[in-house]
């Protein structure tokens, strides 16, 4: 229980299905007094007061667990390493393969539990696939997509078919003082979206080039290239405008030399994604190249494209060309019939 009304209402919906249920709000914050307030996060000590309040309406046990620690080893170090080597990770995607569905996940099974409940907008099907939520703006899908078969057998989603709206609602009628809790939105260890300024803090400046991919030459410098995403347009704040006058875009990442390419827009198209160490629950783990559709990012277009799997790496050729295909970010395949929400698998781009 974060906090948030989404965990509230999937406690409350657990206990409604008859399930004996236990809230746990996981202290996350080294220090949770420099975590910011303003209940938009996960990890305050607002939060954890509004997770043990909606407990108590609920009428079921509550507990703190402290995995400030591995949280800040495995995803919080994760995400600074991540981007120091040029890559784009998601701390929200690592959390749920480390944290929620793996640390959270064998205690509670070290003390007698059967699963974990979360307030992820997901479905998990009786054929135990994972499925997008109904609600497609508040799909969570993306970000579960890492967990293996037996992570997701001892999960439930309560959620899933409902929106938003809808749940809100719901803890209205249930007396939920977090009704109207604002959602969170930005990366929960960062204060106010400032990433920029988080890594920096972390990893000191480290100042280089931008280099342009059609001349070669420097068109400006940076303090960081861990500053930088693939995609990125705005704040290059480059010297010199491009020969060809058109706005230049991040094309890539060098860590060892330093150095922040820019391009065009055109320069941006992928049409294929090679990715490392796959994980498949859609079924049987493919030995031919399948069809189906893939996302390249949280809240991303999707693709259709042909997925192959040879050992540990993972290989689609895309329908279409997608543009700012960052290294570190999950490439998920969703299975290709009209509902396209069936979650197949995913594996990590790296290139
Ligand atoms: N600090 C935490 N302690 C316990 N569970 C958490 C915590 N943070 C997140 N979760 C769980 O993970 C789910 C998804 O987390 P996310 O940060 O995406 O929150 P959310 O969708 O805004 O949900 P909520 O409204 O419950 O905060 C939550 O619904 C909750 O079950």
């Amino acid at each position: 229980m974060s906090g948030g009304v989404d965990s509230a209402v999937a406690a409350a919906r657990a206990v409604a299905a008859g399930h004996d249920v236990t809230g746990v709000h996981l202290a996350l914050a080294r220090n949770p007094q420099t975590y910011r307030t303003g209940a938009r996060g996960c990890c305050t000590l607002e939060d954890s007061r509004d997770a043990r309040r909606a407990a108590d309406v609920i009428g079921i046990p509550f507990y703190v667990w402290d995995m400030a620690e591995r949280f800040h080893s495995d995803v919080v170090d994760d995400f600074v390493a991540e981007y120091a080597a040029g890559r784009t990770p998601n701390p929200c995607l690592r959390c749920n393969e480390k944290i929620k569905f793996a640390a959270v996940l064998d205690r509670a099974v070290a003390l007698g539990f059967d699963a974990v409940v979360t307030g992820h907008h997901a479905r998990l099907g009786p054929d135990g696939l994972l499925r997008r939520s109904v609600d497609h703006a508040k799909d969570q899908s993306y970000v579960l997509a890492v967990l293996t078969r037996a992570q997701l057998d001892r999960s439930i989603f309560p959620l899933g078919d409902a929106t938003k709206a809808e749940v809100r609602e719901e803890a209205a009628r249930r007396g939920l003082a977090v009704a109207d809790k604002p959602d969170s939105h930005d990366i929960c260890f960062i204060a106010d979206g400032d990433t920029r300024g988080f890594l920096a803090g972390r990893l000191g400046e480290a100042p280089g080039d931008v280099v342009d991919a059609s001349t070669g030459a420097v068109v400006g410098s940076h303090t960081g290239a861990y500053q930088y995403t693939v995609g990125q347009r705005r704040g290059l704040h480059l010297d010199r405008p491009a020969p060809d006058g058109r706005p230049r875009y991040v094309l890539s990442i060098t860590p060892r030399t330093n150095t922040v390419t820019v391009g065009p827009a055109e320069a941006l198209e992928v049409s294929q994604v090679r990715a490392a160490r796959p994980v498949w629950t859609g079924g049987e783990r493919p030995t031919a190249p399948i069809e189906c559709e893939v996302q390249l990012r949280a809240h991303g277009d999707v693709v259709p494209a042909t997925v192959t799997l040879d050992g540990d790496t993972l290989h689609a050729e895309l329908r279409r060309p997608v543009r700012g295909v960052a290294a570190g970010q999950a490439i998920v395949a969703y299975r290709s019939d009209p509902a396209g929400d069936v979650v197949l698998g995913s594996a990590t781009i790296t290139g």
